[in-house]
């Protein structure tokens, strides 16, 4: 079988005088590497891009991690100057393409703005600034040069007994790393919640009654995805479930 693939939402991210259609390479490599699986990635668009069209051509949906906040107003919240910046372009392009990947049962791994987009897209709402709230840590990226320091694991989240990626990755703590500064406030029907950090902030869910694969984490797997057990166990879960979809395809 052709190594199955994956759609990746992009970013607009805009330097050298014009915007660009972006994903961080540490999603396609641990898409690659500790999945197997090649990347495709699609552009954020604010209109023209129709779901089926895009998920007919894949097997799997890798929703990525970026530095901009889904627009509050899709949580029915107002936008405040401070809970930017916002990337509407890749907010009208991920949260189709998670509620219709789930209706069809397209396997999909959500990470970091990407279990936000996953909340939001079901239905609940997510929390800003979070290190400001009594007894939350600072979740957010160290202001640091080096990128291997600023995705350092630095902290434990608990995997919860009996939840899908017990499956994997086993009950019980399991050091991850950080770096975001909203989180899920509240969570959608669909939604189970999968792992807590120590301080109480929901760290994973899993969609229930999914019809495949359908995990959002709020850390970052992908960064350390060949080298860190956790990490490699998760994504090698996602590129199994790809596979399985795809051979289900054919
Ligand atoms: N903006 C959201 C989501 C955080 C997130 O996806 N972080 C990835 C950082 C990418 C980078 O700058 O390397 C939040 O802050 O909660």
């Amino acid at each position: 079988m052709p190594r199955p693939i994956v759609a990746i939402p992009a970013d607009i991210r805009k330097f050298d005088g014009t915007s660009w259609h972006s994903v961080q390479t540490q999603y396609v490599n641990a898409a690659l590497k500790a999945s197997d699986l090649m990347s495709f990635l699609i552009p954020a668009l604010e209109e023209g891009n129709h779901p089926d069209l895009i998920l007919d051509r894949v097997d799997g949906l890798l929703v990525s991690g970026s530095a901009t906040n889904v627009h509050p107003s899709l949580y029915g919240a107002q936008a405040r100057d401070s809970d930017g910046p916002f990337d509407p372009a890749r907010d009208a392009t991920s949260l189709p393409l998670i509620r219709r990947a789930l209706e069809r049962g397209i396997p999909m791994l959500a990470i970091c703005r990407g279990i936000q987009e996953l909340n939001v897209a079901l239905g609940g709402t997510l929390a800003s600034e979070i290190q400001d709230q009594p007894g939350i840590w600072d979740h957010r990226k160290p202001d640091v040069p080096d990128r291997d320091v600023a995705y350092a694991i630095r902290q434990n989240v608990i995997i919860a007994e009996g939840s899908c990626l017990a499956g994997f990755l086993g009950a019980g703590p399991v050091p991850v790393n950080s770096l975001h500064r909203q989180a899920i406030s509240k969570t959608a029907p669909r939604l189970q919640v999968e792992a807590l950090a120590e301080d109480g902030t929901i760290e994973a869910v899993s969609v229930i009654d999914a019809k495949g694969f359908a995990v959002g984490v709020q850390w970052h797997p992908e960064y350390w995805a060949e080298t860190d057990k956790p990490s490699r166990a998760l994504f090698e879960a996602f590129g199994e479930a790809v596979r399985v979809y795809a051979a289900s395809k054919a």
